[in-house]
């Protein structure tokens, strides 16, 4: 990972998603106009996104700032049990008021999941205003990321070709089970201002330990970016 992350430890599961909340809140109440948040799915956001959406923090933000983009999601139906989309949409969304025109769903509707990909990468550049992306302009301003006990990210999991992709900044995941999925590859998530993991739970101890050790053959441990990298944790998964 690069840079050091900067990691905060929290008691609790509760407190991490209290801190990661607060954090993604004052992040927004400093973008000077737009920010563009690009979520990851998984449970470990949930309690998050849930406290975004209640008081106070959801009258403290000012939801028309916000850009909404997916990290990942899987080739499903937007109202699928297993969709990022809805869950986000469950958690916070729904009960939020960012601008419609601001909310940018994976395009699952597609022929295909590389259609998909390749969709959703021309929203990336079109949101964007460039065909390339300029390290001293980063695309996101926050990048949320989990991370899964085989090491992954986003849906960039180990062995897979998304992995070595480098000129496309979104990529169908050839193989995944038990959805076909699409994930943003690493130079688009690398292009975040800021980069924030959430790992909460004792299962994620070793694993976590690992991608601080910069074990290479961890997808997550191949995160980078130019701006600022954090971790947040809870004590079950950072140990000590
Ligand atoms: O679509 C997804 O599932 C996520 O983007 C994935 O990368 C997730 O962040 C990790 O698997 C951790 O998931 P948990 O938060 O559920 O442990």
């Amino acid at each position: 990972m690069k840079p050091a992350p900067e990691i905060d430890v929290a008691a609790s599961a509760e407190e991490l998603a209290a801190r990661a909340a607060a954090w993604i809140a004052a992040k927004i109440a400093a973008a000077p106009k737009r920010i563009a948040l690009n979520l990851s799915g998984g449970s470990t956001p949930k309690e998050v996104f849930r406290l975004l959406a209640a008081e106070p923090l959801r009258s403290a933000i000012d939801w028309s700032k916000v850009e909404i983009f997916w990290g990942d999601e899987r080739f499903v139906p937007l109202d699928h049990a297993m969709s990022n989309f809805r869950m986000t949409s469950e958690t916070l969304l729904s009960h939020v008021p960012v601008p419609p025109g601001q909310i940018h769903p994976v395009p699952v509707d597609a022929a295909s999941p590389e259609k998909a990909a390749a969709l959703y990468d021309g929203t990336l550049r079109e949101f964007y205003g460039a065909p390339t992306l300029d390290l001293a302009r980063p695309l996101f301003d926050v990048t949320l990321l989990g991370l899964g006990a085989d090491g992954h990210t986003a849906s960039l999991f180990p062995g897979t070709p998304a992995l070595e992709i480098r000129d496309a900044l979104v990529s169908a995941v050839v193989g995944a089970t038990p959805e076909p999925r699409i994930t943003m590859t690493y130079p688009a998530l690398a292009s975040s201002a800021e980069i924030a993991f959430l790992v909460s739970g004792e299962a994620k101890r070793e694993i976590l330990r690992r991608v601080l050790a910069n074990d290479a053959a961890l997808p997550a441990s191949r995160i980078e970016t130019a701006g600022a990298l954090r971790i947040f944790a809870d004590r079950a998964a950072f140990g000590g």
